[in-house]
C-alpha cells in the first residue's frame, strides 16, 4: 500500500512571546496559516522494521535528525508498533527559514502512518503525540488558520484568512530559532494584538488584519540580520500590503491583494534573494 500526505508551509500573521516558562519553553500566542508550498511525502510499507527515508533535497539529514524519523518513533512507541517503512520527501519548503517545513513533515508523517498501518486516530489524538517531535508540530497536525498558544500545543481552528498572494523570500543566513529566543529581552520587545487578527480574521477584514500583523522575535532576529529589515522594506516599497518575518526567521513575506502587486514585489527581490516564491493562502480543508 502507498500513502501519499502533503504538508505546507506555515507563515505566523502574529507571534507574541508573553513570558518565559519554568519549563525553559516561552509562552506564546500566535495566529498561524499555511499556505500553498507544501512538500510531498509518499508512504510505503516495508517487510523489516526500519524507518527509511529518501529525498531530493540535500540539506536534509535522513537519519534520526530527520523530524520525519522522530514522528515515526513516537507513534511506533506511543502504540508499540513493530512495523518499518519507507517515506520518500519531494522537499520545496526552504529549510530552517521559520516556515515550519520539518515540523509539517513530522505532523505529516502522523497522519500519513496513521493511515498506513490503520490505527485510527484522530488529529486530536495525533496532535497529543506531536509536541515530543517539537513545539510547531501540534499545530501542523491539523495546519489551516488557527490561534496557538502555550508552548505551541493549545490549539483553537479560525475560518481560513482572507484570500490572497503571500511572496515569501529567504536571504541566505541561517537563524536558530533557540539562539532567537535565548536572545530575547522582554524590556524592548513588541506586543503584537493577536486578539486584533483573530478578530479580524472572524470577519474576514483583509485591511484590518493586515493592520495587526506584528511578532515579538522579528527585532531580535533583525539586530543579528540588518538584512530581514532591508526586504521588509523593499517589500513595502514595491507595493506589498504588509511585510513580516516568519517565526523566528529568516523568511519574511509580503501579503497583497492583487497578483500583479505581488508579482511586482517578486521581481522587485529576485535581483536581492535567490529564494523568492509567490503562492496563494489556502482554502480551509
Ligand atoms: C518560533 C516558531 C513559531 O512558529 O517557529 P519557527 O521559527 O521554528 O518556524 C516555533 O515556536 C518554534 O517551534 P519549533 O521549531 O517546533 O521549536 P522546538 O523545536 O520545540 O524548539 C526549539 C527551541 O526554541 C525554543 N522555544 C520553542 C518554542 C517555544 N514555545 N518556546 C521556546 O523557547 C526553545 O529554546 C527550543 O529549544
Ligand atoms: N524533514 C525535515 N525538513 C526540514 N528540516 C528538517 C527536517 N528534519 C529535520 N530538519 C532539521 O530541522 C531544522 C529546522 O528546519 P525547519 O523545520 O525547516 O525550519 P523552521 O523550524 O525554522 O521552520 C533544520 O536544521 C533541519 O536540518
Amino acid at each position: 500500500m502507498e500513502i501519499i500526505e502533503k504538508a505546507p508551509a506555515k507563515i505566523n500573521l502574529g507571534l507574541d512571546a508573553l513570558y518565559k516558562r519554568d519549563d525553559g519553553y516561552h509562552e506564546l500566542k500566535m495566529i498561524m496559516s499555511s499556505v500553498d508550498l507544501a512538500d510531498k511525502l509518499v508512504f510505503r510499507e516495508l517487510p523489516q522494521d526500519e524507518v527509511i527515508i529518501e529525498t531530493d533535497s540535500s540539506f536534509l539529514p535522513v537519519d534520526k535528525r530527520n523530524h520525519i524519523y522522530q514522528a515515526a518513533q513516537v507513534l511506533k512507541k506511543a502504540y508499540g508498533i513493530e512495523k518499518g517503512v519507507h517515506v520518500s520527501v519531494r522537499k520545496r519548503i526552504p529549510v530552517a527559514a521559520g516556515l515550519a517545513g520539518g515540523s509539517s513533515d513530522a505532523a505529516a508523517t502522523l497522519r500519513g502512518l496513521n493511515r498506513l498501518w490503520q490505527l485510527g486516530l484522530s488529529l486530536d489524538e495525533l496532535a497529543v503525540l506531536a509536541v515530543d517531535v517539537g513545539s510547531d508540530v501540534p499545530y501542523c497536525v491539523r495546519g489551516n488558520t488557527a490561534v496557538v498558544s502555550g508552548r505551541g500545543d493549545v490549539l483553537k481552528p479560525l475560518p481560513a484568512m482572507p484570500q490572497c498572494w503571500v511572496v515569501m523570500v529567504k536571504p541566505r543566513i541561517s537563524v536558530s530559532t533557540r539562539t532567537v529566543f535565548g536572545s530575547l529581552s522582554f524590556n524592548d520587545i513588541h506586543h503584537p494584538d493577536i486578539d486584533a487578527i483573530e478578530a479580524a480574521v472572524v470577519a474576514q477584514d483583509y485591511h484590518e488584519m493586515v493592520k495587526h500583523l506584528g511578532n515579538s522575535l522579528e527585532s531580535v532576529t533583525i539586530q543579528k540580520h540588518p538584512i530581514v529589515q532591508q526586504i521588509k522594506d523593499k517589500m513595502i516599497k514595491f507595493g506589498a500590503d504588509a511585510a513580516l518575518m516568519s517565526g523566528s526567521g529568516p523568511t519574511v513575506f509580503a501579503l497583497c491583494e492583487k497578483y500583479s502587486r505581488a508579482q511586482r514585489v517578486s521581481n522587485g527581490l529576485k535581483g536581492f534573494c535567490q529564494d523568492v516564491h509567490i503562492v496563494r493562502t489556502l482554502k480551509q480543508g
